[in-house]
């Protein structure tokens, strides 16, 4: 390969950062040793991270953030709340310290800021507890990429969508309640990206239990709703509706968006962390139905993780890279793939919106193409 001036550079720099002598002399050096010291500390970030993720997951399993967010308590208290011998508290809430969930208070221990963010935040909580699927099936990451994903402990929590039957109601309940908890960080970056009240009705496909439609028609009241999902998990939408007192305004399809053509008259349909949990060849089918069931000019409302997103890789790239491969279907796309997806599905007017939380999701919105032009 021509690796050119880049690659040339490149090759000079991994030369020196890799010499154990250079790096001695990189963290011996006054104007260096702040560099070397920040490089190190990334590193060791990256080899200790399970760790870090593994106390997270015990403070959370435990307890011992809602507890603390009580108020400051002592060791011995902390010990017999959570359950732990003093001597295992005392080890957890020293990790739980280093990583700004704990916070030391004279004798005894508060929330850290850390901590109080992630509180405020129950779908961080519910993500963080169902990752011991996810690092069952990465406990062998290799053989994972070799055999092409899936077939582990997390694709067991998806498979309703992949299987013939398409899930009844005990099978699609852990992974839609997962969903719905962790939807509302992704509604309200999502819903503050774009203005749905030049709208009349919305058609959410793959809306889960309804978090989403729940979150815009507070929104926006006038909004007529409409939910596509696989039978059983409509049924559990239907719960949430009646008790946010929504059934009036809402209508739930329960179907196959892969095999059941989407109902019409909807002037805009959003898809909301649908995309990328399919292959390409179903995504390109669901964006074709997707052009098909829309009101002439109608629009396109996309919302995801996406990859290459500037700032936020480690999220799109890294963590949903191989998250969606333990799953077993789906991979992140970058703006730039999803935009040329939707052309050659029909769409255009095809515009990549700001979020305040790229980390969390991207938007991007797309009008259906019409021979007579008229938008809405
Ligand atoms: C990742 S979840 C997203 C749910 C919701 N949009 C959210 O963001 O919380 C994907 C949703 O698509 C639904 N789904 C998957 N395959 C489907 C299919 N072939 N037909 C209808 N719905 C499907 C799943 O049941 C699930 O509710």
């Amino acid at each position: 390969m021509n690796s050119g001036w880049r690659g040339r550079w490149i090759g000079w720099r991994n030369h020196w950062l890799s010499s154990p002598r250079f790096q001695r002399f990189a963290a011996r050096f006054p104007l260096t040793r702040p560099i070397a010291r920040r490089r190190a500390r990334t590193l060791f970030d990256l080899v200790a991270g399970f760790t870090y993720s593994q106390i997270l997951a015990a403070c959370i399993e435990t307890g011992l953030l809602e507890m603390l967010a009580e108020g400051p308590q002592d060791t011995a208290t902390i010990a017999a709340r959570i359950d732990l011998p003093l001597a295992g508290a005392e080890r957890l809430l020293r990790g739980a310290t280093a990583l700004g969930l704990v916070e030391r208070l004279g004798d005894g221990w508060a929330l850290g800021g850390d901590g109080a963010a992630l509180r405020g935040n129950r779908g961080i909580a519910e993500m963080v507890a169902h990752h011991r699927l996810l690092y069952a099936d990465l406990a062998d990451p290799v053989a994972l990429l070799r055999r092409g994903g899936g077939g582990g402990a997390l694709s067991g929590l998806w498979h309703y969508a992949e299987d013939s039957g398409r899930g009844d109601a005990a099978s699609v309940a852990d992974y839609s309640a997962l969903m719905a908890a962790s939807q509302p960080m992704v509604a309200a970056q999502a819903i503050d990206a774009y203005s749905f009240h030049r709208h009349r009705r919305l058609l959410d496909v793959g809306g889960g239990e309804g978090a989403f439609l729940q979150a815009v028609g507070e929104r926006v009241p006038a909004l007529a709703l409409g939910l596509f999902d696989l039978p059983a998990v409509g049924d559990r939408a239907r719960v949430r509706f009646d008790s946010a007192g929504l059934s009036t305004r809402t209508q739930i399809y329960g179907g196959d968006f892969l095999r059941n053509p989407l109902p019409p008259g909807y002037d805009i349909i959003s898809l909301i962390r649908v995309l990328h949990d399919h292959d390409d060849a179903s995504a390109m089918a669901l964006l074709r139905q997707i052009n098909r069931a829309l009101s002439p000019g109608g629009t396109l409302f996309l919302a995801e993780p996406m990859a290459e997103t500037r700032g936020a890789e480690p999220a799109g790239d890294a963590y949903f890279g191989f998250y969606l491969l333990a799953m077993g279907s789906g991979r992140p796309r970058s703006a730039k793939e999803i935009a040329a997806m939707l052309r050659a599905a029909g769409f255009s007017h095809i515009r990549h919106r700001r979020t305040a939380m790229p980390i969390t999701t991207c938007v991007i919105t797309a009008k259906s193409k019409c021979p007579n032009k008229l938008t809405i």
